[in-house]
């Protein structure tokens, strides 16, 4: 109350977001309520859904029913998943699955049919028929943990009407590269701390040179990025002796990955099978409480902060948090849930792709050096990238791209469909899980010529009119479900790619052999990326 009588005296980075324009999104986008709130249904393979009649017909003819549609049998895919670590190789078998079924093809993992896409013109067609709020997947144990403890679900888990409000606050503070860029210093803050931690644990190996396991540095920079734009707050994570409070989110995290396929079981397994089976629901719920925990102690830090200040008379300053506390326009449980589920979201995902970018640079270095050849006749050898220099480094942003079209974080991604689609000749019932094979697609010929190779000079454009994006490579998805981070995370890997080019010579390390990508709820190294900083000067 105190806060919103004192909001004229408010000098905020980030405009809020106005309940004109979140009530005209809803308004103008025809928002039913509880249109995607639905539970789902088994989907039935031969039955005809309602809107389309039994002679359906498609542009290529008459449609086919789910039944007449070709893919692996339950057992092979139990073979493939339990006895043949398939978890560990989903992006492998996504593209074998569509070299033998065709590029769209149906899975049965017990009771619930998957129809997987590996085409890009097919995922083009499905997510632009999208409607007002898509819904990515059957996010039941997660509302359940949320109801359980009393909490908010955040943008990942929400669904309907709840996530329409929270997407629409939170897209107009961090989605345009305009609205992050005010977050740039603090990163640069965070980048000159990598490049100090890159020199502090080179000087450690024999050789001077050599970073281990690079993925664990670049972890604790996204932790830290990202908490500066969250938090608004520096979490000492690149630090040589990491606060108590951050190490215990860090093993939270861990946790919640580690137990990937436990945490996958705890949503998958019965309830009435929980006594007997309890593991995989406890951890999953022990990861979040540690994941909450640590978002809020942060939310409220900052909260009793404003607090404080208004009480004093001060001015209140701040970004995405303050200007969230302030506005009030997300409950304080939904600010918390928000923050865990973007933290959550943001650490692995930038880290990963940091890590595979570095490798790449280390492995073909005529590309590193046409890279750093942009950089010093753009900034010069010294100049630290501000984020007005970013649309002046094509080659940086094309390096990002390409990492992340060879190495897709999220090698697939889910829908379930809100209405009856007609998709590659066939009819696709209302709440049918789909999956789209992003990896497939990625690497297919068709869409990107010698499609193995690495080439971030692909994505710079010749001219203002020359549009080399295509749906082959949506690696933060699209549309309005989209992610909402993308600007940060892109913001944090182009400011510290540029600065390591900068600096150092990345190089292989004799310690690294061929690194191959494994998935682990995200796609991962499959084995430490070990990499040599050599100064440049
Ligand atoms: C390299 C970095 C990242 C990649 C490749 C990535 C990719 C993705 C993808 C593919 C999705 C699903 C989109 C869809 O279903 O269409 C997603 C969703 C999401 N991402 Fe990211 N992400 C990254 C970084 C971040 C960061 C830094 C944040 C933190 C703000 C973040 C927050 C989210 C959230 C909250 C969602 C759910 C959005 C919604 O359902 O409305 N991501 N991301």
């Amino acid at each position: 109350m105190a806060l919103l009588k004192k909001m004229r005296h408010l000098h905020l980075r980030i405009l809020p977001v106005t309940a004109e324009n979140r009530h005209f999104l809803l308004r103008t986008r025809g928002f039913h309520k509880h249109s995607t709130c639905q539970s789902l249904p088994a989907v039935e393979e031969n039955v005809l859904p309602g809107n389309f009649s039994a002679a359906a017909v498609g542009k290529d003819g008459p449609l086919k029913t789910l039944k007449d549609m070709a893919g692996p049998s339950t057992i092979s895919n139990i073979i493939e998943f339990f006895f043949r670590d398939g978890f560990s190789r989903i992006h492998e078998i996504q593209q074998q699955h569509s070299q033998k079924y065709g590029r769209i093809f149906k899975s049965r993992f017990g009771p619930q049919l998957v129809v997987s896409i590996a085409d890009r013109d097919m995922i083009a067609e499905v997510l632009r028929a999208e409607g007002v709020a898509p819904q990515r997947a059957n996010m039941e144990s997660w509302k359940e943990y949320r109801d359980m403890r009393g909490r908010a679900t955040g943008l990942i888990s929400a669904e309907g009407e709840d996530w329409l409000k929270m997407r629409s606050v939170l897209r107009q503070q961090i989605m345009r590269p305009r609205d992050v860029a005010v977050f740039a210093d603090d990163i640069s803050g965070v980048v000159t701390d990598l490049v100090a931690r890159v020199r502090a644990l080179r000087g450690r190996q024999p050789d001077g040179l050599t970073v281990l396991n690079v993925n664990d540095l670049f972890f604790k920079y996204a932790m830290e990025g990202i908490s500066v734009v969250l938090y608004e707050q520096r979490l000492g994570c690149l630090e040589e002796r990491i606060p108590q409070l951050s190490l215990e989110y860090i093993a939270a995290l861990h946790l919640m990955f580690s137990s990937f396929k436990t945490s996958m079981y705890a949503g998958a397994i019965p309830k009435w099978l929980r006594p007997l089976i309890p593991k995989p629901w406890e951890e999953f719920c022990h990861s979040w409480d540690g994941l909450f925990k640590f978002s809020k102690v942060h939310v409220d830090r900052r909260l009793s902060e404003i607090q404080g200040q208004l009480a004093a008379g001060q001015e209140v300053k701040g970004g995405l948090l303050t200007c969230l506390l302030v506005t009030k326009e997300l409950t304080l449980e939904e600010i918390y849930a928000n923050m865990t589920e973007m933290l959550l979201a943001g650490v692995d995902t930038t880290s990963f792709t940091l890590s595979w970018s570095t490798y790449l640079l280390a492995l073909h270095p005529q590309v590193q050096q046409q890279i750093y050849e942009e950089v010093v006749s753009t900034l010069g050898p010294d100049k630290v990238p501000v984020s007005e220099d970013l649309p002046r480094l094509p080659l940086i942003r094309g390096l990002v791209k390409e990492t992340l079209r060879l190495f897709p974080v999220l090698p697939g991604n889910g829908r379930i469909t809100q209405k009856n689609l007609a998709v590659g000749g066939y009819l696709i019932p209302a709440g049918t899980q789909l999956a789209l094979c992003h990896y497939t697609t990625s690497l297919d010929e068709g869409s990107f010529p010698n499609a193995a190779q690495f080439l971030p000079q692909r994505w710079v454009r010749k001219d203002a009119t020359d549009r080399v994006d295509n749906f082959g490579s949506i690696p933060f998805g699209y549309g309005i479900r989209s992610c909402v981070g993308r600007r940060i995370a892109e913001l944090e890997m182009h400011l510290a790619l540029t600065q390591l080019i900068q600096k150092f010579h990345i190089q292989v390390s004799p310690l690294t052999e061929e690194v191959r990508a494994k998935t682990h709820g995200l796609l991962t190294p499959g084995a430490p990326i070990n990499v040599r900083f050599v100064d440049r000067q």
